[in-house]
Formats: structure tokens, sequence, C-alpha cells
């Protein structure tokens, strides 16, 4: 809720007016309402947009808001707003930026979600396990976890918000409109600025960043080029100075060795324009070109310079530079060992814009067995630890056209692509980085001061995966470590950057003065980082897109990097000009370490009845050059090379382990899954096993009882009373037992339990009762009648178990109890050595509820001391 409502209002409308330049409309910001209405209650997106257009008015960000067709259709200018061609005549475009607007400000990370289409060869079945919720939030589901039982780092359904939401039906140009096109304007303004794409393999971020062949499906890329040669069309200078660095500009004739100069660069593609043409056949459709044009400084003029680099294995090569071809013609020396006649190196027919040209008119070596070799040097990076660093050796071409421009672009594809293939890797293995510097020098001013240096790099990064799921072995682990390592740090930097902010801010509130002790960055832990370090340290804006294919590719992958963009969006960036200084170039060190070669082969035409050409390259990776900082100290140098080694080594093996724990972590829960299944099916099993156990148990104890009350003697009775005090008694408790039911509804009934008393006689007696039998076998067998019986039922390999859980089950069940007492009692010798008479009592209450079951209380004569008397559910029997 704002406070001062007046002079936002104001700055909405100059941010407005500004933007209306280019007829791109910024929505007005909502009002906020002076306490929660229903319009607070409501979704994330509407308070996303709200926040959008605050920031909008505040100028941090010129977000285009929805509905985006229409926006798009605004953002291209009319014919009519075309640049007439004469200098300062610019008239179509966003307002150039003041240092006022800008300079300093904080703002978060820009985080774009794109979602791949469904295509039509590879159509994927199922459901996507990406929803879009709203414009800023979508929904992941995990659509195989129900019913299952495995480990997951993610929830099964999670929610994550991004600036914009972009689904698949997206086209390019929309896509371009909303996401780079602010930052294009600031690069003009003078302001660095970073676009990445990251997301797994085959997500879709070549083609956002490159684009396809279809008409009208040119990516990020070439529309950046095109916009930035339409607004700086008519503006371009002729001085003779190019960038250096970060920060620094030099004559070009001080020394070529850093840069190559315009006219070099112009010149080698003038010399090839015709092969290169036919070799990047692919037609640029006119609808391809973006005709939006942004206002620039016209006090200013502009030269453009690119370059090309890509990071594989975290090492940096040049994807436009001259790679060295070595005289290869071997001869045998007089010890049979074959040695190079010539050691010297000559301009390789694989340089720049006609390497891969040339290939097919150069001499075949495939017969002779020796390969050239192809040298292709790693660089360095170099630069202070405050400045940010830079790839030292880059080759930086000026382009004057965004044809020309795009030709580069084409030019380090191929040469992407050839050497990911002689690298045997694929091209999506590296990390391509397109860098455009923007140079503007003050019309009439002779002065370095009053030249301006920004810079836009566009970043395809290599797919993230899992190690897991790429083939683990030898160099693929090495390749698919190094990528997930900078991808890694990059996270780990992310990290850092965040809690540090979030400590600084707490401290800062807290106390307003003392700074607190903030973590380091790890940004030396890769070279990508180390690359970018600068972007994340306030000199420029950073954009980060975020592709995925909700069909195909793992759940788990695309959480990764959903968490990934989460923690972006909370990291601030600072928007700064960076000084600038004019300097004379450091020579590049040329200190290499030997490097095992690695042999090739490259077959070239055969198609439409061409003679298949074959060539042999021996592919030298020559390590980078050392640091600027570290050249004089060679301890310093081999110490770096340990710390690089160690840290690989450890890498590679943190990989590994984390690969094995995740395969061992799946089996384990499998295994615990298949046991579960089974414990739970055994359980059933015994538990109705048990309930049929113990029915069977009470039936015989029944049975028993009932023997025992038939030839035994009732209360009161003794061996010498008659059978018709038997009979008599017997129907007594029938007839009580049957009455009680009759009476089931008074459940508090006093009516006194019938007791029997089962007299157990001394051995003497036992004849006369029938209860035992003659000999002490028998007694015995008498008295484990009911489990012998019972365990004869029992299943034979579950009878051990069984009887475990019975004994865990009966622990309280007092029958046993009862029974080994009987079992000790009835022993021959206890009836031998006791004259005694032993009497067992049988309580039989009458039902409590109406009910046909008796509840019969068996009570020992020790458990009348005190013991829990013990029931049983007897079922009415028709003789009691
Ligand atoms: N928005 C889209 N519209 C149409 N086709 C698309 C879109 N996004 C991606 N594709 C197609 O999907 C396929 C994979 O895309 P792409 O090569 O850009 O993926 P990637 O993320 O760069 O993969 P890798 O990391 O392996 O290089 C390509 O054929 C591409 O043309």
């Amino acid at each position: 809720m704002s406070s001062k409502p007046a002079p936002q209002t104001e700055r909405v409308t100059r941010a407005s007016a500004r933007n209306q330049n280019i007829a791109v409309t910024a929505e007005p910001p909502l009002k906020t309402p002076s306490r929660p209405t229903r319009a607070t209650k409501t979704a994330t997106t509407e308070r996303q947009v709200s926040k959008t257009s605050q920031r909008t008015a505040s100028g941090k960000a010129r977000e285009i808001t929805p509905p985006l067709k229409k926006n798009l259709d605004a953002a291209r200018p009319s014919k009519a707003t075309k640049l007439s061609g004469s200098k300062g005549a610019v008239t179509a475009g966003i307002a150039p930026l003041r240092r006022s607007e800008h300079d300093g400000e904080k703002e978060v990370i820009k985080a774009y979600l794109r979602i791949r289409p469904n295509l039509g060869p590879e159509q994927q079945t199922g459901t996507p396990y990406l929803n879009a919720l709203s414009t800023t939030t979508v929904e992941m589901v995990d659509h195989n976890a129900a019913g299952g039982f495995r480990y997951r780092a993610t929830p099964a359904q999670t929610q994550y918000t991004f600036s914009h939401v972009f689904p698949a039906d997206t086209q390019q140009g929309e896509f371009f409109a909303k996401t780079t096109l602010p930052l294009i304007q600031d690069v003009l303004g003078g302001y660095s600025g970073l676009l990445f794409a990251y997301g797994v393999s085959n997500s879709g971020k070549t083609y956002t960043i490159q684009g396809g062949s279809e008409q009208g499906s040119a990516g990020i890329l070439p529309r950046t080029l095109d916009v930035i040669f339409n607004s700086v069309k008519d503006l371009q200078t002729e001085r003779s100075i190019r960038p250096v660095g970060l920060s620094t500009v030099e004559d070009e004739d001080e020394d070529a060795t850093l840069t190559e100069s315009p006219r070099h660069a112009s010149k080698s593609f003038g010399e090839d324009a015709d092969l290169l043409s036919s070799m990047l056949a692919e037609e640029v459709h006119s609808a391809d070109f973006d005709d939006t044009a942004l206002e620039v400084d016209t006090d200013f003029e502009y030269s453009i310079w690119v370059s090309f680099a890509e990071i594989y294995n975290d090492k940096i090569f040049d994807l436009l530079s001259d790679s060295e071809l070595g005289d290869t013609v071997q001869t045998k020396n007089n010890q049979g060992l074959a040695a190079p006649l010539n050691t010297g190196t000559r301009r390789s027919p694989f340089s720049s814009s006609t390497n891969i040209a040339n290939l097919a008119s150069f001499p075949s070596n495939s017969d002779m067995g020796d390969p050239f070799t192809l040298k292709r040097r790693a660089l360095a990076l170099k630069g202070g630890s405050g400045a940010g660093k830079y790839i030292a050796g880059l080759r930086e071409i000026r382009v004057r056209t965004s044809a020309e421009a795009r030709n580069v672009v084409k030019m380090g594809h191929v040469n992407r692509r050839v050497f990911g293939t002689l690298a045997n890797h694929a091209s999506s293995r590296s990390h391509g980085i397109f860098t455009i510097k923007v140079l503007k020098f003050r019309k009439g001013s002779t002065q370095q001061e009053s030249v301006q240096l920004s810079r836009l790099s566009i970043v395809d990064l290599a797919g993230s995966e899992r190690t897991k799921n790429t083939q683990t072995t030898g160099e693929r682990l090495k390749e698919a470590g190094n990528i997930n390592k900078s991808l890694m740090v990059l996270g780990q930097c992310m990290e850092v950057l965040r809690s540090n902010q979030k400590k600084t801010v707490a401290r800062t509130g807290a106390t307003g003065i003392r700074t607190p002790k903030l973590a380091l960055v790890p940004y030396r832990h890769s070279k990508l980082t180390e690359l970018f370090q600068d972007y994340f340290e306030g000199h420029g804006k950073v954009v980060m897109i975020v592709n995925v294919n909700p069909y195909d590719t793992g759940f788990d992958e695309n959480s990764h990097v959903m968490k990934f963009s989460a923690l972006a969006r909370e990291i601030t960036t600072t928007a700064k000009r960076m000084p600038l200084h004019h300097t004379s170039n450091a020579n590049l060190n040329d200190a290499k370490k030997p490097v095992q070669p690695r042999t090739v082969k490259i077959s070239v035409g055969g198609l439409n009845g061409r003679k298949l050409h074959e060539t042999q390259l021996q592919i030298v990776e020559e390590d980078s050059d050392k640091e600027e900082e570290d050249l004089d100290d060679p301890l310093v140098d081999a110490l770096f090379e340990e710390i690089e080694s160690l840290r690989r080594r450890l890498f590679e093996a943190e990989t590994r382990a984390a690969v094995i724990e995740a395969e061992v972590r799946e089996e384990v829960m499998k295994e615990i899954e298949v046991r579960m299944h089974d414990m739970e099916r055994r359980f059933a099993t015994r538990l109705l096993d048990e309930a049929e156990h113990q029915e069977r148990k009470t039936d015989r104890k029944i049975d028993l009882l009932y023997k025992a009350g038939q030839f035994g003697h009732s209360v009161g009775t003794s061996e010498d009373e008659d059978d018709e005090d038997d009979d008599e008694t017997s129907s007594q408790v029938t007839k009580q037992m049957t009455e009680g039911d009759d009476e089931s509804d008074e459940e508090t009934s006093p009516i006194a339990p019938i007791v029997f008393k089962i007299q157990r006689p001394s051995a003497d007696h036992s004849e006369d009762l029938g209860l035992f039998d003659h000999d002490e076998q028998s007694a015995e067998e008498t008295d484990s009648q009911i489990d012998t019986e019972i365990e004869t039922d029992s299943e034979p390999e579950d009878a051990a178990t069984v009887n475990e859980d019975e004994e865990s089950l009966d622990d309280n069940d007092d029958d046993d109890n009862w029974e080994e007492e009987q079992d000790e009692q009835s022993s021959p010798d206890s009836r031998r050595t006791s004259s005694a008479t032993v009497y067992d009592e049988l309580e039989v209450c009458t039902p409590r509820k109406k009910s046909s079951n008796v509840w019969v209380e068996l009570a020992t004569p020790r458990e009348r001391t005190g013991h829990a008397k013990t029931g049983v559910l007897m079922t009415n029997h028709p003789e009691v």
C-alpha cells in the first residue's frame, strides 16, 4: 500500500508515455484500496499484476502487461513509424534511459517460464505434469505418484510462481517482445544485461534462443540483432576504437592480438561469402526479420561488436576464432618412429568463416593415415576481482548490419556443431554464449571518457540432467559432470547471494550501520559463474528463461529446474553503468601444457552422386592461458591446478556417490515396498487364522466344560449323589440361562452366578469320575486334548510363527494358565502325592444383553483369590 499515491501516478504517466512511443501500453496501476477488499483476496495473479504495474510505474522494469497479443501487435511499429534513415530522425522506440531512472536501482531477477508444445512427430501421450494456473503460477503434478511408495525430494504436487508463464501456443515474436525487448532497451541505454535459457534437454532452449527454420520462428538472438540494428541503423560510427574486456576500449591499431579489427573481420566474410551462404543454406524468411526499432540517444554514435564462445567441459572456446592447423606430413625416422617433418603451423582452412566451407577442398589424407592437427585453444578468464571477468583472446567482430550479425551467429553455430561432433559430444552439451557489445561515442567528442560500453550476453545453457540419466562412464561422466557442475555452481551462487542479501537487509534494518559478515559466493567453482559474476554482483540485469517440456523428461529433473528458478526470483541485481577506461593491451601469455590429441575422421559430401571426401584430423584442445594475476608465480599456478584437479575429482566422486545413493535408495524402497505388501498379506492371513483358531479353541473348551458338566458333579454334589441330582442341576442351569435370555433387557439383573465345581479327585478316585483315563499318558492326553487338536489344524510352515503370535496375542489369556495349572495338578506326580481334592470352579452367568450367547466365566481356585476371571463366549449350547 502506498502512502504517497500522487507521485506514483505521476511516474506511471511518464512511464506510460515513454512506452507509448513504441505503442506498448503499460496498464495503469491498480488502485490500492485503503483496506482489504474482495479484490485483494483474489489469486496471486492479480497481486502479481498489481506488483508488475507498480514496478512499471517506478521504471525498474518495463514489463509488457497482458493481453500479450494486443501488445505484440502494438510493439511492432507501423511502416510510418520506422526509422526515416537520417541521423537524429529516430521516431520510434522507447525513450533513452536516464541515469537517474536506473542507476543503482535494485531489481529482482526476472524468471519467465515457457512451456513447450506437444509436437506432432514425437507426440507424447499421457497427461502433462504441468498446468498453468494463471499467467504467473503453474502447478506440477506427478501423476505417477498415486499409489506408489517411493522416496522423492519434491512433493508430488507443487506450485511455482514466475514473472510470467508463457503457454505452449506462445509465438516467438510475442515471447521476444515480452522478455527481451526491455533488456535491449537497457543495453542501448548503456546498461549491461544477461539472458539465459535454462531447462532439461529437449525442452526448447535452443528453439527459444535461436529459433526454428519455419517462417516467423526466429528466436531471441536473431531478433535482438534485428532490433539493435533497426535502432542504431544510421547512427553508426566510423571511429576505429574497439572494446577490450569488460569496460575498456582501445584504438584498433594498438595491438591486434586481442580482437579482430573490423577490416579483418569483414574481409574474412567477404572472401568466403559464397561458400558461406551455400553452406548456411537456410533461407532467412523476410517474415523472420523483426522490424521493431527502439528509440536511442541521437547525441551518440554507435558501433556493435559480437563474439561467440562456448563452455565445454569447463573450458572456454572461441566459436569464431581461427584454429591452427599443423602440417602433418610425417615420415618414419631411422628408428621406425613417426616424426614430424614440419612442426610449423599454417593458417587453418578450418578457421573462422572458411573453416568448414574449405573442408571439402582440402587434400584428402585418409589414405596416408596421418591426420591433420587441428588445435583448439581454450581461453582464459581475466579481470580483477571487483570488475568481473572477461574471456581473454575472444574474437570480437564488428558487425554493421543485422544480416552480417546473423551470419556470424550461424557461423558460430556451425563451428559449435562441428566441434561438438569432433569432440564426440552433442552441441547441446556445451553452453553457448553470444555477446553483443554496444559502444556509444558522444558526437563531436574525442575524449575516451565520452565512450560508453554496454553488453548483452545471450546464453543457451546445456541441458540440465541428472547424471543418472546419461551414460555415466568415462568421458561421458566427465562431460555430464561438468555440465551439471556448472549449473549446480550457478545454483549455489544464487543460494549464497540470496542469503547474503537477506543478511544485509536484516542487519541494515536492525542497526542501520553495521555491515554483516557475508559468505563467499563460489563464482570461481565454474567458468560459467566466474564469467557472469559481474552480472550478479550488480553490473547488469538478469533475465532467466525456464524452458520445460511437460510431456517427456522426468518430473524430478523439471522439479530441480523449477526450484532453481524460484531461487533466482529472490535475488536482486543492481543496474549500474560501468566506469570506462582507456587501456593498452597486455599480450596474451602463450604458456601451454601438452594435451593428448584426439584423432577423428571427417566425411564431407557424398550426396547426389558426389564423391565422399574424407579427412583425418587430430584435435588438440590446448589448455587455457593462465590468468593474468597468476602469471608470475608458478607455485600459484601449480596450486590452482591442484585445486582444480581435486575439485574435479571431488565432484566426480560426489556425482558417483549421488548416483549410487539414488540407485540404492530406489532399490531399498522397492524392497521395502515388496516386504510391506508381503507382511500385510501375512498378517491378514494370520489374523484370520487366529480368529478361527480361537473359535475352535473356544468350541473345544465349551465341549470340555459340557462334558465336565455331564460327567462331573455340579455345585454341592458329591460322588455319592445320584444321577437324578445331576440332571436336576443341569436343568436348573438351562432354565436360568433361558430365563436370562428372556430378561435380556435388564442388564443389571442381580442373578447370582451358578457355580460348577468340577471335582478333580486324587488318583484313587479318578477312575470313578471318568474324567481321567486310567494310565498316566491318557491323563496327559486328556488335559492337552484341546491344544493337540487345534495344533493339528495349523499350517506346518507357519506353526512356529503362529505359536509365537499366539503367545503375544494370548498374553492375558488366563485360559492357558488354567490349562497349565490343570497340567500341573493332573500330572501323575501331583496326583499321586496329593490326597487333597482339587476343584475347578465354573461360574456360569446369565447374559447381560439379549443375545443368543452366554458368557461363561471360568475361575480356578487361584483366580478366586484375586485374579481376573477368564471369560469364554459360549454360543447357546443346545444341551446347556
Ligand atoms: N515453442 C516451440 N514450438 C515449436 N517447436 C518447439 C518449441 N520448442 C521446442 N521445439 C522443438 O522441440 C525440439 C527440441 O527443442 P530444442 O532443441 O530447442 O531443445 P533444447 O532444450 O535446446 O535441447 P538440448 O538441451 O538437447 O539442446 C526441437 O525440434 C524444437 O524445434
